[in-house]
């Protein structure tokens, strides 16, 4: 097996709130948003791996700090061997000419002020390239160099004193790749590089990067929030939720078997041309991407998991489940308010059977059956009484999942899922966490 080019190992990168002088004297406690969580992977030399998830999951932050764009909380990265977060000036300036980015909106990532050849070349301006312009002036050299980049990305070379505004959003893109190749880097992060484009021309810019590829045999680090855009260009796909990976596979197994119900819910999210859902995005995600100041103890997609484990013991359909969970979760968060549910049953307070039954037609939107709903009923009793702790304490000893005790963590086969689903096989490692509590002690 070749050696990757670049090795990911236990990545973390947290972002700090409320972290001023002022905030401090205020008596405001610093807050951490967990934006990557211990995250690993490699990519071998010429591969592209894909990097895809929902907005907000850390795929950016992902691609900067490994670039050292930003610097990591916590983990390591290996770049062609080289330890990146212990470089010294001198080898973060090797690494930097090796390692590239490209952004994804083309109409904010380029210098309005700057012609496309000053764009293009200033790269090779800052690290003082080349070393021997021969008969040519270092200038000269460059806009040489420009021109050919020009070209090569399918822009034309007269076109070099243009500004960006004069370009549509696909040619600016294609100015953002030759400024990334400028320096014949070996591999590039490439954020969402398509996604601001309409579809006609996100096909031609994913061509030119193919093409590019096998020309420079290059490596990228491939991301997009949209599972279609990935299918034809990547080797393999690492699915991000929330600051984790949460499955990475071959392209092909992944899309064809996924494993982890995240994956497929994304994919069920893919619009599909042949039944002319094109355009339309498919709600197979229920609820919305829980912060990451404060993720869920355990596995973080079980507040959305259409596979959440109940306990061994308990007789329950997964609706019904899902439905007594999602209470639980309203419950911690502070979405259940006993006031309002008292002043739509009963303003006296006097019949609880109201407000039970008010309260479950609020937060329980199925019919929930037997002993079941005899323990959510008699957790509903305390919320009447306006203990809210008892109230989960009491769902608590009967509903708790296993998926929300420990967490999943990713195996080092060919194709992982991060689930409990597989736990006894070797694709998952189960990190210890305790339920309730934050997942990791960051702070
Ligand atoms: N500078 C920052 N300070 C605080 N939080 C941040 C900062 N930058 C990003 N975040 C948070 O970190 C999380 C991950 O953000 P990131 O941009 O990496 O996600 P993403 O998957 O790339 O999303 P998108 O596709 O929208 O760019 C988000 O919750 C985001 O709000």
């Amino acid at each position: 097996m070749t050696e990757p080019l670049l090795s990911v190992r236990d990545l973390q990168k947290y972002y700090y709130e409320q972290d001023t002088f002022v905030d401090t004297l205020l008596g405001r406690e610093r807050q951490s948003v967990k934006a990557v969580d211990g995250i690993s992977f490699d990519i071998e030399p010429g591969e592209t791996l894909g990097l895809v998830g929902e907005s907000g999951c850390g795929k950016s932050t992902t691609g900067e700090t490994l670039l050292r764009l930003r610097e990591a909380t916590g983990g390591a990265v290996e770049f062609d061997g080289e330890n990146v977060f212990e470089m010294g000036s001198a080898e973060l300036k090797a690494f930097r000419k090796e390692a590239q980015i490209v952004f994804q909106d083309p109409f904010s990532s380029l210098d309005p002020r700057m012609t496309i050849g000053d764009i293009i070349a200033e790269p090779l301006r800052i690290h003082d390239m080349p070393v021997d312009p021969g008969d040519k002036s270092k200038r000269e050299w460059r806009r040489d160099k420009a021109s050919e980049l020009l070209a090569r990305v399918g822009l034309s070379a007269t076109q070099l004193d243009r500004y960006p505004h004069e370009f549509s959003g696909g040619q600016r893109q294609r100015i953002g790749v030759a400024r990334a190749l400028a320096l014949e880097p070996e591999f590039i992060v490439l954020d969402e590089p398509v996604s601001a484009l309409d579809v006609s021309v996100q096909a031609q810019v994913l061509n030119l990067l193919d093409d590019l590829q096998t020309e420079f045999g290059l490596t990228y680090l491939f991301i997009a929030h949209d599972l279609s855009v990935v299918r034809h260009i990547c080797d393999r796909v690492a699915v991000m939720y929330l600051g984790n990976i949460v499955e990475l596979g071959p392209t092909d197994e992944l899309f064809e078997s996924p494993k982890h119900p995240y994956t497929e819910a994304l994919l069920e999210s893919v619009p599909r041309p042949s039944t002319g859902e094109q355009g339309r995005r498919v709600d197979a995600l229920s609820g919305d991407v829980p912060s990451p100041r404060n993720p869920p103890s355990g596995c973080r997609f079980r507040t959305r998991c259409p596979k959440v484990i109940p306990p061994g013991d308990l007789n329950i359909d997964q609706e019904a489940y899902r439905a007594v969970m999602d209470l639980r979760d309203a419950l911690v968060v502070g979405d259940v308010n006993p006031d309002h549910i008292w002043e739509a049953a009963d303003p006296e307070r006097v019949d609880e059977e109201a407000f039970i039954e008010e309260a479950r037609a609020r937060h329980v939107d199925v019919e929930l059956r037997g002993a079941v709903a005899s323990v959510v009923d008699a957790a509903l009793g305390h919320l009447a009484d306006g203990d809210v702790e008892q109230t989960q304490t009491v769902l608590r000893e009967t509903f708790e999942s296993p998926c929300e005790i420990r967490r999943p963590g990713v195996g080092d086969t060919s194709h992982p899922a991060a689930c409990h689903l597989y736990e006894g096989s070797d694709e998952v490692e189960v990190i210890e966490t305790t339920a309730d509590a934050p997942v990791s002690a960051d702070d």
